[in-house]
């Protein structure tokens, strides 16, 4: 990718060779290791059209069964033999002759960050197990590797971008999609199981901190982009905090949760919850090993316990999100995706036309929060408990990570779409990542073909149409033949 600060240097030669197949596609293989589950992309496209935009697009995406590959730290193995059945599917897809030639590489995200500050050599195993498994398909293996918060931002937002169209050049821009923003690039949110990103182009020039800034040049022009990986706030993470926090007022264990629906029980060892860095020593303190979990469904209460997971009390800069950390003044559109779209969806609050308002988006939240659990659990069979249990936790923490952590206000708020696709393709690092490892992103605008070859010919026959035309009206004009002549007769 055409930038000064390079976001990865890992494998960023081409390493495509010519297309051979009757139709000139070219294919490349993503696999997102993320913290809750792995999912593996392919990517098609036309082979001439490489450094055009927007040709990229996936055409298929496979489900990992099982744990997110951190999750395998005590059993490597298996997390290599998860991912076999996804390569399977990925062969069926992608046509044999081309197997050779298609890359596969592999990114691990904020699970693996954490285990890798925990467990080093672990986190290692865990590589190499997958590596084995990606080794031995027939594609061009380029890589396994955990990515930095920095990266998954700054790709997030190259994904969505190229996918809207908004690297293509003015003139273009009429048939752009309503997503954009008046400087041209929509900002992205991701939200995951571990970790949180936010990254857009500020209206400063200045970026007050260098581990937040990045430069690209694409296309021919340059973006100056803020980018921040809030480790530990993904929704699953940022759960853990809250409950370690509320934790530290309970006596017995038992705690009312005003985040789970009335009637609502779980039970968790207390050891369970203090297994990653995130949450920081505290567990000596406690006489209890488990900890019962009782819902009483109370979205405001609930905000206010989600709350005291942000510090806000300090920032060495001219504005902050939270923790201190640096965050210049929300500019644009934004497009947020991952957990944002899972939950905003199962909540009916991801419109395709006008966004739903923030106050009647936290209507939606807390009406959702007061239902009894029985209620919620006859009315959505289908969907997982896990998943289900949490939407009111995780409603009410999009609105707090937004509103209180971000700074979305109800003005603000109208700029974000919660978006799952754009056209064929998920919303989310791993296309960004490809073009950038692939090297399909120009620096310069590539030299514009005025015209097709078919276009050209066709124009071509037409001027020659157009001249035969008037050289035989000119001729007939001039040189009437005889019996076409007035007065022969
Ligand atoms: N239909 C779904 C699918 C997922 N989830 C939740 O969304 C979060 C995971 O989002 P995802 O973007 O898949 O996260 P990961 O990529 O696994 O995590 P990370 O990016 O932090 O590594 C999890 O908490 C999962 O429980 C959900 O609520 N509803
Ligand atoms: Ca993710």
């Amino acid at each position: 990718m055409a930038q000064t600060k390079k976001v990865g240097d890992h494998c960023s030669k081409p390493t495509l060779p010519l297309c051979r197949s009757s139709k000139c596609v070219k294919y490349g293989i993503v696999l997102d290791a993320g913290s809750s589950h792995t999912n593996l992309y392919v990517y098609e496209w036309p082979a001439e059209k490489e450094n055009d935009t927007g040709v990229v697009h996936q055409v298929e995406v496979c489900k990992v069964e099982g744990l997110g590959i951190s999750g395998y730290s005590q059993d490597t193995e298996k997390a290599g033999l998860s991912l076999q059945h996804c390569m399977k599917r990925a062969q069926e897809v992608v046509p044999e002759q081309q197997h050779r030639e298609t890359p596969v590489y592999l990114g691990a995200t904020a699970g693996m960050r954490l285990l890798s500050l925990q467990n080093r050599s672990m986190a290692d195993r865990v590589l190499s197990a997958v590596e084995k498994t990606l080794r031995s398909s027939p594609f061009n293996f380029q890589g396994a590797r955990v990515i930095s918060g920095q990266e998954e931002g700054a790709y997030g937002w190259i994904t969505i971008n190229y996918l809207l169209g908004n690297f293509k050049q003015p003139g273009w821009l009429n048939f752009l999609p309503h997503l954009r923003s008046s400087r041209g690039t929509s900002g992205a949110l991701d939200l995951g199981g571990a970790s949180t990103q936010i990254t857009f182009a500020p209206d400063q020039e200045l970026i007050e901190s260098q581990e937040n800034s990045l430069h690209f040049r694409l296309y021919g022009k340059n973006y100056n982009v803020y980018t921040h990986s809030f480790l530990c706030y993904g929704k699953d993470q940022a759960l853990r905090l809250k409950l370690a926090t509320d934790l530290q007022s309970t006596q017995n264990g038992s705690l009312l949760d005003p985040c789970f629906h009335l009637g609502y029980l779980r039970i968790m060892n207390i050891s369970d919850l203090y297994t990653n860095p995130c949450i920081a020593n505290g567990e000596q303190q406690l006489p209890f090993t488990q900890l019962h979990l009782q819902g009483n469904g109370d979205y405001q209460r609930c905000r206010m316990t989600i709350q005291k997971i942000f510090n806000t009390s300090y920032c060495p800069y001219s504005s902050c999100a939270f923790n201190g950390i640096f965050l210049p003044p929300l500019q644009g559109e934004f497009g947020a995706f991952s957990a944002f779209y899972f939950v905003m969806n199962f909540l009916n609050l991801t419109t395709e036309k006008s966004p739903v308002p923030l106050d009647k988006a936290t209507s939606a939240v807390e009406s959702f929060c007061s239902r009894p659990w029985h209620e919620v659990k006859a009315e959505f069979p289908k969907i997982k408990e896990k998943y289900l249990s949490e939407y009111c936790f995780s409603g009410t923490y999009i609105l707090s990570l937004l509103e209180n952590g971000y700074g979305f206000t109800m003005e603000k708020w109208q700029n974000i779409q919660f978006l799952g696709k754009i056209g064929s393709s998920d919303a989310g690092w791993t296309l960004g990542y490809m073009l950038n490892l692939t090297n399909m992103i120009p620096a310069e605008k590539p030299p514009t073909r005025p015209l097709s070859h078919a276009s050209y010919v066709g124009l071509m026959v037409f001027c020659s149409l157009v001249l035969v035309a008037v050289l035989l009206l000119s001729w007939l004009t001039f040189h009437k033949p005889k019996c076409l002549q007035k007065g022969l007769i």
